[in-house]
């Protein structure tokens, strides 16, 4: 069982595959873009996708080609920007509400799940769950509001993404997370699970605790990476 009394989850790598956001949410996003950016340059545009794409730089809003041409070349290099990143949680929404969208968590994870946010103490292992992903807090919000065992957002505190914290390679985005849970908590009670190296050095430079996550699927880590940080496999060492 972990000391810390607040744990920080990672998404993509730590509590679900890559390959779930690769294979699954970044090809329903482009399949359903076109239709998007069709109803947004027709003469009746949406008025609640408009902030979406405003947040866009004009100059590629100029045209439907160029939008899509820009967002497709931005999902496809991955790249972690808001205004993308906004964007795949507006039209994810529709597919976790039908049901063509559901989040397969690394069965460990509701594991954890039921003992942090069900036990009565800390004692019996209750902890403060918090979210911090590169996806929008509403593509947060969503993806544990549908996993493949429930709705799991009653048990979770609080979401940080990069617009709400900053990068999350940056120690001062740690540090502003921990003053957002609480002005009385010492950084070392809280604990950090990421795939990403980077983002566990910027979390331990923040005075966190900080474990590699590495699920199969993950970029691999090399010699240094498993000297210099914990890593595990699954959370039921930590439960
Ligand atoms: C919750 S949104 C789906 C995943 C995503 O788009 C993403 O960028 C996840 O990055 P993470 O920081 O969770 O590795
Ligand atoms: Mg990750």
């Amino acid at each position: 069982m972990i000391s810390q009394k607040y744990v920080v989850l990672d998404i993509e790598g730590t509590v679900c595959a890559i390959s779930f956001v690769k294979d699954i949410l970044f090809p329903y996003f482009l399949e359903a873009l076109p239709s998007k950016l069709n109803h947004h340059f027709s003469s009746c545009p949406p008025p609640d996708l408009q902030p979406y794409i405003d947040a866009f730089p004009p100059t590629v809003r100029t045209s439907y080609d160029c939008l899509y041409a820009y967002i497709r070349d931005l999902t496809i290099a991955d790249k972690k920007v808001s205004e993308l990143k906004a964007l795949q949680g507006y039209v994810w929404r529709k597919g976790y509400e039908t049901g063509e969208l559901q989040a397969p968590l690394f069965p460990d994870v509701y594991k954890a799940f039921d003992v942090w946010t069900g036990a009565s103490s800390f004692e019996e292992g209750k902890r403060n769950v918090y979210i911090y992903s590169s996806g929008s807090v509403d593509a947060q919000i969503l993806l544990f509001a549908h996993t493949e065992q429930g709705d799991l957002t009653g048990g979770i505190q609080g979401y940080f993404d990069t617009v709400s914290a900053g990068l999350k390679t940056d120690a001062a985005s740690y540090i502003k997370i921990a003053e957002q849970i609480g002005n009385d908590v010492d950084p070392s009670e809280i604990l950090f699970l990421s795939d990403n190296v980077k983002e566990i050095t910027a979390a331990k430079e923040a005075g966190w605790e900080a474990y590699i996550v590495e699920r199969p699927g993950n970029a691999p880590l090399s010699e240094e990476d498993r000297t210099a940080h914990e890593v595990i496999q699954n959370f039921e060492s930590l439960i």
